[in-house]
């Protein structure tokens, strides 16, 4: 078993399980302030291969995993929220429009110097909202530590009118797309099935 994920998201971890694979957790610490002028796009490809790398140097013999998550508004960036007001503020600003989620996946390969790297983006439309719901799925607290404040996988289901690309993108990791990069890089899917990544 070789695969290392380097993230400390409760959801990545219980995606990569639900696939059957075995692997260890190693979540990494960088900065992830956007840069003045970066795009969504380039902040989270960026961050997923900052994350990929920085653990890749501690287990240069491991294929590390790692990814990072924003929505986003046009060129507006938003991440996890700070509190319940910049929460709430989310929610207000993507009700009843339609919003890109974006994740960028990294893969540090043993031997390679420059993690391998993709960029996913779903759209999802929110349905119109009142305040009163707005506020009760707020201090429900389940958008507490997410991306743009909700959780499609949860009681933010009944927020989202409808999804166009990979669902499981916006829960934060793009499954096909990671399967897509191991697949390159010499692990096939037919043996991705069978579970363990050997070394
Ligand atoms: C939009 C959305 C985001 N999210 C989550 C996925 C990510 O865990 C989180 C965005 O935060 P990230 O910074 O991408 O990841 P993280 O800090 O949770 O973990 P790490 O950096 O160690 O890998 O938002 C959902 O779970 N459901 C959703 O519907």
């Amino acid at each position: 078993m070789n695969l290392l994920l380097a993230s400390a998201s409760p959801r990545r971890r219980a995606l990569l399980a639900e696939l059957g694979w075995t692997f260890d957790v190693c979540p990494a610490d960088v900065d992830e302030t956007p840069r003045g002028g970066e795009t969504p796009e380039a902040l989270v490809g960026r961050l997923a291969r900052d994350k990929a790398l920085h653990v890749g140097r501690r287990f240069p013999d491991r294929w590390v995993v790692a990814a990072d998550t924003v929505v986003a508004v046009g060129d507006a960036i938003l991440g996890k929220p700070a509190d319940r007001e910049e929460g709430l503020a989310m929610l207000r600003l993507l009700q009843g429009r339609a919003h890109r989620v974006l994740t960028g996946v990294a893969l540090a390969v043993p031997g390679e110097e420059t993690p391998r790297g993709a960029v996913e983006c779903t759209e999802v439309r929110f349905r119109p909202l009142d305040e009163a719901s707005l506020r009760a799925y707020a201090e429900s607290g389940e958008g507490d530590d997410k991306a743009g404040s909700y959780a499609i996988q949860g009681k933010g289901a009944l927020l989202v009118e409808g999804i166009a690309g990979c669902y499981f993108n916006v829960v934060g990791l793009p499954l096909t797309r990671l399967s897509a990069l191991l697949g390159e890089a010499g692990w096939p899917l037919a043996s991705q099935w069978g579970g363990a990544k050997d070394a």
